[in-house]
């Protein structure tokens, strides 16, 4: 288990350079084996979540190198085999093995994913979809097994129930080299969407539309790098630097950021009364003064993102009142509520089925010992810990290091006063 030990109340000035978006590096790494060629990928974050997919690629005799922010994957002498379950188990994002093995072998064994745990997390639709494309699933103790006949997979109609981000991404992974059309309907729009998409079509694929609620893919019979991938910047790493800047900054500038993929969430910032200037590629955050409380419905994209509505709420306890958040995707998103509650936050559930949690003017938060149940309450609970009184001691630190690539050397080069204590080395 690692800690985080935070000594709050410095003001925090200079600036933050946000690092590859955890939701492509992800389903990038997977679909690199779909490849016929080795891959290279720079603007890689060095986050928990890629070393574990490095020791899931591993298990498959596919090498892999990560140094700096480069990540090069070379795939060509892959083999099926047992894929760790420990580690499949640490990250959501190992169900991405079972559409890129599938595009691969035309077959996949794989665990039920890990992740955070922010309330029931089915995967129905992504199971729906290889069913569509011509695969049987079965699942047995946790393990999900995918078989296709003797024609393999094949191009299909789709319509997602739920707007998903791992279905979409699944659906194209397993569809890219299937024979024939594929077309996703109800399709998630999310930009690491593109992102995938975009890596793909340089190797060769055909997909279209991905961004839009309609991506239409033709399969391709093989997919070869040809140069190296640059990993979109971390949306959500950009949003909490930019809730920490507004809550404590004396002047932040946070640079490599797509201001387009945070729309929503600076429109938020702005009703609130934060001194923001936005430029093409950063974003200045002023000090803020006299803030208002705000409501939030989160979305899915180009929504309010559930992965920001905690990270945010830290912000909301300097607002003059009540806020309320409505978190629409993950109602059951509440692991930071009691932890929070520790450092004298005033934040409470109001509402489990509808996802409504109130927010009020906290303005005397002061040190505790608090846990970071997963990566985003773990980072609300930083952000926290960092405007309080006194030290804040957050256990289970490594759910925060699954998203926020070297995180201490960023805060501490903002002013902060944090360090991390690992007890244990293991990556899972
Ligand atoms: C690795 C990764 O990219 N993780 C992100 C991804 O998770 P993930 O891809 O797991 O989330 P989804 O977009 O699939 O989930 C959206 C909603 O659909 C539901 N659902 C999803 C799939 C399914 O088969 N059946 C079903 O009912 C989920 O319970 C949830 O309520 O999108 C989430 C929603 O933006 C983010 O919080 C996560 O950070
Ligand atoms: C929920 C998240 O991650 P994951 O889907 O990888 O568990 C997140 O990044 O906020």
């Amino acid at each position: 288990m690692s800690k985080l030990i935070v000594n709050g109340g410095n003001r925090l000035s200079g600036e933050v350079s946000i690092g590859g978006a955890k939701n492509s590096t992800v389903a990038l790494i997977p679909a690199a084996i779909l490849a016929d060629t080795p891959v290279r990928f720079d603007s890689v974050p060095d986050i928990l979540d890629v070393h574990n997919l490095m020791l899931i690629l591993k298990s498959m005799n596919v090498s892999s190198t990560f140094k700096g922010d480069v990540l090069t994957i070379d795939p060509t002498n892959i083999v099926e085999a047992p894929l760790p379950s420990k580690a499949i188990k640490s990250l959501r994002a190992s169900y991405y093995f079972m559409g890129a093995l599938l595009g691969r072998f035309q077959r996949a064994v794989v665990s039920f994913p890990g992740g955070d745990n922010i309330g029931p997390r089915p995967i129905d639709q992504h199971i729906k979809a290889f069913k569509a494309l011509g695969a049987e699933v079965s699942e047995v103790d946790g393990t999900v097994t995918i078989k296709t006949g003797p024609k393999g997979l094949h191009g299909a109609q789709i319509f997602l129930d739920i707007v998903s981000v791992g279905a979409t991404i699944n659906t194209i992974l397993a569809s890219v080299k299937a024979p024939g059309t594929t077309v996703i309907g109800n399709a998630a729009k999310e930009p690491e969407i593109i992102d995938i998409a975009t890596f793909l079509n340089n190797m060769g694929a055909n997909i279209r539309g991905a961004g839009t609620d309609v991506i239409r893919i033709e399969g391709v019979p093989t997919l070869q790098a040809k140069n190296t991938h640059t990993i979109i910047p971390d949306r959500i790493e950009a949003g909490t630097y930019l809730s920490l800047a507004a809550a404590i900054g004396d002047g932040v500038l946070i640079t490599n950021i797509i201001p387009e993929h945070l729309e929503s969430f600076v429109a938020k910032l702005e009703e609130m009364g934060c001194d923001l200037t936005v430029y093409e590629d950063s974003i200045y955050v002023g000090r803020s003064q006299h803030l208002k409380p705000i409501r939030i419905k989160v979305m899915p994209y180009p929504g309010f993102a559930t992965d920001l509505q905690q990270p945010i709420t830290p912000l909301l306890f300097k607002a003059d009142g009540r806020s309320v958040i409505i978190d629409t995707i993950y109602p059951q998103r509440i692991k930071h509520i009691s932890q929070l509650n520790k450092l004298g936050g005033r934040i409470k559930s109001k509402d489990t089925d509808e996802g409504i949690i109130v927010v009020d003017n906290s303005p005397h938060l002061k040190g505790a010992k608090v846990d970071a149940g997963e990566i985003r309450a773990g980072a609300s609970l930083l952000i926290a810990g960092l405007m309080a009184d006194g030290v804040t001691e957050i256990s289970h630190a490594e759910n925060i290091m699954r998203g926020y690539g070297s995180l201490v050397d960023k805060l501490t080069g903002l002013g902060a006063d944090v360090k991390l204590s690992v007890e244990d080395e293991e990556r899972v």
